[in-house]
């Protein structure tokens, strides 16, 4: 049996229509294009997914609704709303999907809390873009009308907020993901990176940040003992010198030429090169293979394992 984790990006669930219809629909054709690996009888699936896109939006509007009596709601809150309203979709989308190809099959969403340090240079650092693009003019208004945003260029898409985006430590529900796989579910976990906590004197509590969904999903398929990790995207495989006339494709590399790459600066902070970071740090960690590429390749990776593959060195 081939354990497998799915990684969705959020850019890719909200891809330029940011409605509930619209980004149903999308997680509806995901489903679709995931069902030959749900199917596939060597396969066991776990899946997470991103929040970037989703989490700065419903952060947009608590500002819109603060008031004494509907207060808003702070990061931590706002991200464990968008994992149920992540989950609460992809459960629709999987149940349609099972029903037309004729498997009974639950569909689990775990509310995952992950834990990070408190002093993890992150929180001061920032570098977690969220929400929709802006223009640069766009992004010098918000600036001076909230003093505390920092706003940064996205990998030329425009400009996003930043927030902070703690590394994963632990998973507080990783012992329940087991029993729920033998019980024949298909299980989603760690939506959005997991609800980021920090241990307390007794027990945990909630912090202002989002954690990296890739970082994540590294943490969550080591964790799992898993065979490989697939990161899907909004974009495609990854390139070096992206967007310039020289970009070139990375289809076959190995952990230790990756991080090269990574340290001589390849890849975008906050887009590209957490993904490149955390898959090779699965690869070379366990020595298995992590697979970066886009959503709309899930039919080609599903037949023949295409995307940029990182092989554990
Ligand atoms: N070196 C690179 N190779 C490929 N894509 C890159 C690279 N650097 C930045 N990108 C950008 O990163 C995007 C994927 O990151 P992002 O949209 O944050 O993913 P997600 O789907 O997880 O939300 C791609 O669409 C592309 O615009
Ligand atoms: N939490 C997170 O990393 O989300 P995205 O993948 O949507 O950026």
């Amino acid at each position: 049996m081939r354990r497998i984790v799915v990684a969705l990006g959020g850019n890719a669930i909200l891809a330029s229509d940011p409605s509930a219809n619209a980004q149903q629909l999308s997680l509806e054709n995901t489903a679709e294009q995931l069902m030959p690996l749900v199917i596939d009888k060597n396969v066991e699936l776990i899946i997470t997914h991103g929040n970037g896109p989703q989490v700065g939006n419903l952060l947009l509007q608590q500002l819109g609704s603060d008031s004494e009596k509907n207060p808003a709601m702070p990061l931590d809150t706002v991200g464990a709303m968008t994992q149920g309203q992540i989950g609460y979709w992809m459960g629709q989308a999987f149940t349609k999907a099972f029903d037309k190809h004729g498997l009974k099959k639950p569909f689990v969403s775990i509310v995952t809390r992950t834990v990070v340090e408190a002093t993890d240079p992150a929180f001061t650092h920032l570098t977690k873009p969220i929400g929709p693009f802006y223009t640069e003019e766009e992004s010098e208004k918000l600036k001076s009308q909230n003093p505390d945003w920092q706003i940064v260029e996205d990998a030329g898409r425009g400009y996003r907020r930043v927030v902070a985006s703690p590394l994963p430590v632990e998973m507080l529900e990783a012992d329940v993901i087991e029993p729920l796989l033998n019980a024949g579910a298909l299980v989603c976990v760690s939506g959005g990176g997991g609800i980021p906590v920090i241990k307390v004197e007794r027990g945990y509590q909630g912090v202002e940040a989002v954690i990296d969904k890739d970082f994540s999903a590294a943490k969550l398929a080591e964790l799992v003992g898993a065979d490989e990790l697939v990161i899907f995207t909004s974009g495609g495989d990854v390139y070096l010198n992206y967007g310039k006339p020289s970009q070139s494709l990375l289809t076959e590399v190995t952990s230790s030429e990756m991080n090269s790459y990574i340290n001589d600066g390849y890849f975008a902070e906050g887009s590209m090169k957490p993904k490149v970071a955390a898959a090779t740090l699965f690869a070379e960690r366990t020595g298995k293979i992590a697979t970066i590429t886009s959503l709309d390749n899930v039919k080609n990776f599903v037949k023949n394992g295409a995307g940029t593959r990182i092989i554990g060195s």
